[in-house]
């Protein structure tokens, strides 16, 4: 099954945060995305709520209750407590665990699983009991060990950092050996029974060697490329586009 396409909202949250007017509305580019075959939504809500804000997310949620069976929320994010208070609000079909501070741009890095042992425990065990699905960012670090530590803690998935991938626009012969690490971590995460996503920085033109090297690859989140082409050819097509790149037939 080809990878499913989940529009990460937060760049348009960006774009309307610059006025303090309603527009451009984060829910009704979510709603066209859904009905151009986009399989369900991400947001990112950080603490300052530069991007998304807290109240985005109650609209967002009864979008997607009222989408197409199968649409998913995913929620992505520090799990501090008023993140966790979030999640417990709105219950999204899948938590993505980033381990960004606050003060960071944007997310740059997986978990660092030896280290956070404890805490993933701990926080994957109450997202289990509201019977979630948990993803944790994972580095394109084919190290057997520190994903046999994400699967013991819980995690379903691992959600594969793509940004120094997507970083490769201009020198596809480093793409290429990034490639084969995330490849390698993800072959190492199937045979550990996770499922694999991935994300950053991923565009129309570095998808498909990912989807090629990665058939089983289960969701792709998408922010800022796909909200750079919707400024160009519109959020329906742009939407089609990249679930074309993902291999779906749309
Ligand atoms: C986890 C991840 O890669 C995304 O959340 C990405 O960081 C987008 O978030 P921003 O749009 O807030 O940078
Ligand atoms: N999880 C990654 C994500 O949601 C989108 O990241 P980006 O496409 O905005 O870099």
């Amino acid at each position: 099954m080809p990878a499913k396409l989940s529009v990460n909202l937060n760049a348009i949250a960006m774009l309307r945060n610059r006025r303090d007017l309603p527009w451009p509305s984060v829910t009704d580019l979510g709603r066209i995305a859904l009905e151009a075959g986009a399989s369900g939504l991400t947001v990112h809500p950080r603490p300052d709520q530069r991007h998304v804000r807290f109240s985005d997310l109650a609209p967002l949620r009864a979008l997607i209750d009222n989408a197409a069976a199968g649409a998913e929320f995913n929620i992505e994010g520090f799990p501090e407590e008023n993140f966790m208070r979030l999640v417990e609000e709105h219950r999204p079909e899948q938590v993505t665990l980033v381990p960004d501070d606050p003060s960071q741009a944007t997310s740059d890095h997986g978990w660092d699983f030896r280290k956070s042992h404890n805490l993933l425990g701990n926080i994957i065990g109450r997202l289990k009991k509201l019977g979630l699905r948990v993803s944790v960012f994972a580095d394109g670090d084919p190290d057997r060990e520190a994903l046999t530590i994400a699967r013991e803690v819980g995690a379903d998935r691992i959600e594969l950092y793509t940004g120094p991938y997507g970083g490769c626009y201009d020198n596809l012969a480093e793409g290429e050996r990034i490639l084969k690490t995330l490849g390698e971590t993800a072959d190492i995460a199937f045979d550990l029974g996770l499922g694999v996503n991935a994300g950053h920085d991923l565009t129309v033109a570095n998808l498909p060697p990912l989807v090629a090297r990665i058939p089983r690859l289960a969701e792709v989140s998408i922010g800022h490329g796909l909200t750079a082409d919707a400024l160009q050819y519109g959020m329906t097509e742009t939407v089609r586009r990249f679930c074309r790149a993902c291999g779906q037939d749309v």
